[in-house]
């Protein structure tokens, strides 16, 4: 895989330990992996699930990364995502604040929807640049539907330990249906030495999130740390997996979406570009987003004094996208042409 440095072992980066879930023996129906998920996305969010059949998809969708994200940033302006609440296509680093004193984030995406991965050459949602189209059928497809196809398995652990009736998590992600899934990738230049944030501050909007990355950087805030900030260690072959809004909304809080965001790599790994890959799997987008109490005795006790506003907002989870997705952005109510003007953000590497 990588010549990269490894995660630097120094108490200055303290690591979370996360629970790891054998994707394998989980399809096969084994109740103790069914538990050991059970317990990592009720108490943390985040798990590693090794044994996952997307692998050998990882270093092609990285190669579709690095072709795309290496166009003028004038020809990647021509798939931007926009400042309206779409996601995917292009988002050009410094779109997002990452702290409230207005630092920016350096992350450079390219996300593609689920749908269109499926449609192509139809479309979907948008079109893409050539450098995503080449590896459309043969990379960006097959890797999509084999997270999707994990998805389910996944969801199906949720919904009957959940109590919910057979079929429902499956159901509200029925990949026959319109939704906002897609594969994203990730580009942090190598970064001068005083960035703080790649990425600010977030949880993820959808249900589950699969992510692949090969150096640190990822740090999350787990319920009963006090608030510290953990780096979470790539794991060479494992995806790490955490719950999103989506699923803490559905299983009315006792699925637990947690904070997460993605510092310069770490150490001896500062000064090198930094590349990850996930696959964001969200519910389809005319699904109501809230607790799903009346279907289950166990989210009806879970949502007894909850938030209303967060667990019965009325809204679907198309909507709660845009919402989350027009929050924080520097561009928003800004032209296309002033945005291109501006030009790309200017990082000066560190090296
Ligand atoms: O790059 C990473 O390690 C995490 C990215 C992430 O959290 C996201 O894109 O939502
Ligand atoms: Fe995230």
């Amino acid at each position: 895989m990588s010549d990269y440095p490894p995660f630097p072992h120094d108490d200055s980066f303290p690591v979370q330990e996360l629970l790891v879930v054998d994707y394998k023996l989980l399809k096969e129906g084994d109740e103790e992996q069914a538990n050991i998920l059970w317990e990592a996305a009720t108490k943390f969010g985040f798990w590693y699930l090794k044994n996952h059949e997307a692998d050998d998809f990882v270093e092609p969708m990285f190669k579709m990364g690095r072709e795309t994200l290496a166009l003028p940033f004038e020809e990647k302006m021509k798939y931007w995502q926009g400042n309206k609440g779409g996601s995917c296509g292009y988002k050009a680093a410094g779109a997002t604040y990452v702290d409230a004193d207005g630092s920016t984030d350096i992350s450079e995406f390219i996300n593609v929807s689920k749908d269109d991965a499926m449609a192509y050459p139809s479309i979907a949602q948008r079109v893409y640049p050539p450098t995503v189209n080449e590896f459309m059928t043969g990379t960006i497809r097959p890797f999509i539907q084999t997270c999707v196809a994990e998805n389910r398995v996944l969801l199906d652990v949720f919904n009957d330990k959940l109590g919910l009736p057979k079929g429902t998590l499956a159901d509200l992600h029925d990949h026959t249906k319109r939704c906002l899934s897609e594969s994203r990738c990730i580009k942090v230049p190598a970064a001068p030495k005083d960035t703080k944030i790649a990425l600010g501050r977030h949880t993820d909007v959808g249900s589950i999130s699969y992510l692949t990355n090969r150096l640190g950087g990822l740090q999350v805030q787990l319920p009963g740390n006090g608030g510290e900030w953990k780096y979470v260690k790539p794991i060479e072959g494992y995806f790490i997996c955490n719950i999103g809004d989506s699923l803490h909304i559905l299983s009315g809080g006792i699925l637990k979406s947690c904070t997460h965001r993605v510092l310069p790599p770490p150490g001896a790994q500062a000064g090198y570009e930094r590349w990850s890959l996930v696959y964001f799997a969200r519910p389809a987008n005319d699904v109501k987003l809230e607790a799903l109490a009346s279907q289950s005795s166990l989210i009806a006790n879970a949502t007894q004094n909850a938030d209303e506003a967060l667990f019965f907002s009325g809204l679907t989870a198309a909507q709660w996208f845009v919402r989350r997705q027009t929050r924080n952005r520097t561009d928003q109510g800004k032209d296309f042409e002033t945005i291109l003007a501006a030009g790309p953000k200017k990082i000066i590497s560190a090296v």
